[in-house]
């Protein structure tokens, strides 16, 4: 367990976030799985769609983590297209590596283990980006897009999809409620209390959809809308260079 209070520092240093997923990396798509009651998949798919991915297209998932958007990218870019998975957390794409052999698709991938905010690629490299639940995870959010824009193409899409704090009392209690008193407790069984009780607080101090519109544009997308979904505790950024 690292010495870092991960759910009470105001925001933890980019080497206590990384060691916060390899640590997970095992428990990981199955936490997921059943805490969303499987509607991460959902969510995912709306991601991978609004990116406008097409077949034979050069794709790029950033904080892949173990990889389901990077397999959905793979589907739909086909035999032809290619899939670049990025993320620091190295248990994290070891796991996303072999789930794409498990499949024989390895030729359409790379994994790359890099950080999201000096990304190794040059200008322009990407037909299409998705990112899910990793925005909110980045030290400096501005940087990131900033990233996130310059490895795309001129007229080329990212899909950012990421916990939203909803707008109505109510949807803000219950998401609150299940975070604390389903999420948490639920972690505290794989001994994973301190790193699950963090994505609280990170909801709360992420920009509210305008605010991540704001920072899309100040990061030089020319089009930038964001969607809050599943009530308005999600939302996903739809961002064009
Ligand atoms: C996709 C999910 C989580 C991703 C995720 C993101 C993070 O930043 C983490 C940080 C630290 C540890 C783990 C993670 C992490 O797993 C799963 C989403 C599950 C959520 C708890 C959302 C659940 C929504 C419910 C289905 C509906 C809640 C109803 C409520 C009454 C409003
Ligand atoms: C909540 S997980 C999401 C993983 C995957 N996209 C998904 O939706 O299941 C966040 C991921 O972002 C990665 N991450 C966080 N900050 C990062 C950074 N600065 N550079 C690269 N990866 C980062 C973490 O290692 C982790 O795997």
């Amino acid at each position: 367990m690292s010495s870092t209070n991960l759910s009470t520092v105001s925001q933890p240093d980019a080497e206590a976030i990384r060691a916060l997923f390899n640590r997970i990396a095992p428990v990981y798509d199955t936490l997921n799985q059943s805490l969303s009651l499987g509607l991460h998949r959902v969510w995912k798919q709306m991601a991978q769609r609004w990116s406008n991915a097409q077949p034979g297209m050069t794709c790029l998932d950033l904080c892949c983590g173990s990889g389901d958007l990077a397999l959905l990218l793979a589907r739909q870019v086909g035999e032809t297209g290619h899939v670049v998975g990025v993320d620091f957390a190295a248990a994290q794409l070891a796991i996303a590596a072999q789930r794409a052999a498990e499949r024989g698709w390895q030729a359409r991938f790379d994994w790359v283990e890099a950080d999201a905010q000096a990304l190794p690629f040059v200008d322009a490299s990407f037909d299409a980006a998705t990112m899910a639940y990793g925005l909110r995870n980045l030290t400096d959010i501005p940087q990131g897009l900033a990233q996130l824009r310059r490895v795309l193409k001129p007229g080329a899409t990212a899909a950012v999809l990421d916990f939203h704090w909803p707008s109505q009392p109510v949807m803000q209690q219950l998401q609150q409620w299940y975070l604390g008193r389903i999420v948490v407790p639920t972690a505290e069984r794989y001994g994973l209390t301190a790193e699950y009780a963090y994505i609280g607080p990170s909801v709360e101090r992420f920009p509210l959809g305008p605010e991540q519109v704001c920072l899309a544009q100040q990061a030089g997308f020319s089009q930038a809308v964001h969607y809050p979904i599943a009530g308005g505790i999600m939302g996903i950024l739809v961002a064009t260079r």
